[in-house]
């Protein structure tokens, strides 16, 4: 069995608002999502995190806070993709758009769920309350979701 591949996603949170990106291009391109991408050999999850988050949407962050893992089967693909997931509450910089994603605020009441991966909604409530969340999602295609466990946890 394929070692999971590690990727990461980071949401940046404030008062009323969660900060997305729209994918320009590659994997999910279409769709609002987090920041994010893969860890390089030699990176800690977290620095790999800081570093896509820089790259994809020019902010800096000190604090990221664990907040989820989600692994990822997509039928008929071997490799299992684990995302990590983060929440980030204070940043330097100014979003701006890169060639991967072009940044904008929502309001925590209009957030673009039809355009976003299928899971987002079930695991974003949990993520706004600050909730720790492991879960497992079965894919058929980038819309179709076969299965799905989410579950609630004290600690990651
Ligand atoms: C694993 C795919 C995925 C997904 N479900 C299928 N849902 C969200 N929100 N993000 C995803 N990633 C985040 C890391 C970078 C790749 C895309």
């Amino acid at each position: 069995m394929l070692s999971p591949k590690l990727l990461t996603l980071v949401l940046v949170v404030q008062p009323g608002r969660v900060l997305l990106g729209m994918k320009k291009r590659g994997f999910g391109v279409g769709k609002w999502n987090g920041f994010g991408g893969k860890v390089q050999p030699g990176e800690t999850i977290e620095a790999a995190a800081k570093r896509e988050l820089l790259e994809e949407s020019g902010l800096t962050v000190d604090a990221l806070e664990k907040i989820g893992n989600i692994k990822f089967e997509f039928v008929g693909e071997t490799q299992l993709l684990d995302v990590h997931i983060f929440r980030a509450d204070t940043f330097s910089g100014e979003p701006t758009e890169s060639d991967e994603m072009r940044p904008q605020w929502f309001e925590l009441d209009k957030i673009p769920f039809s355009q976003m991966w299928a899971d987002d909604i079930l695991w974003f409530p949990l993520m706004l309350q600050k909730k720790k969340f492991v879960g497992y999602f079965t894919f058929q295609g980038h819309d179709v979701i076969l299965s799905q466990k989410l579950e609630e946890v004290e600690a990651l």
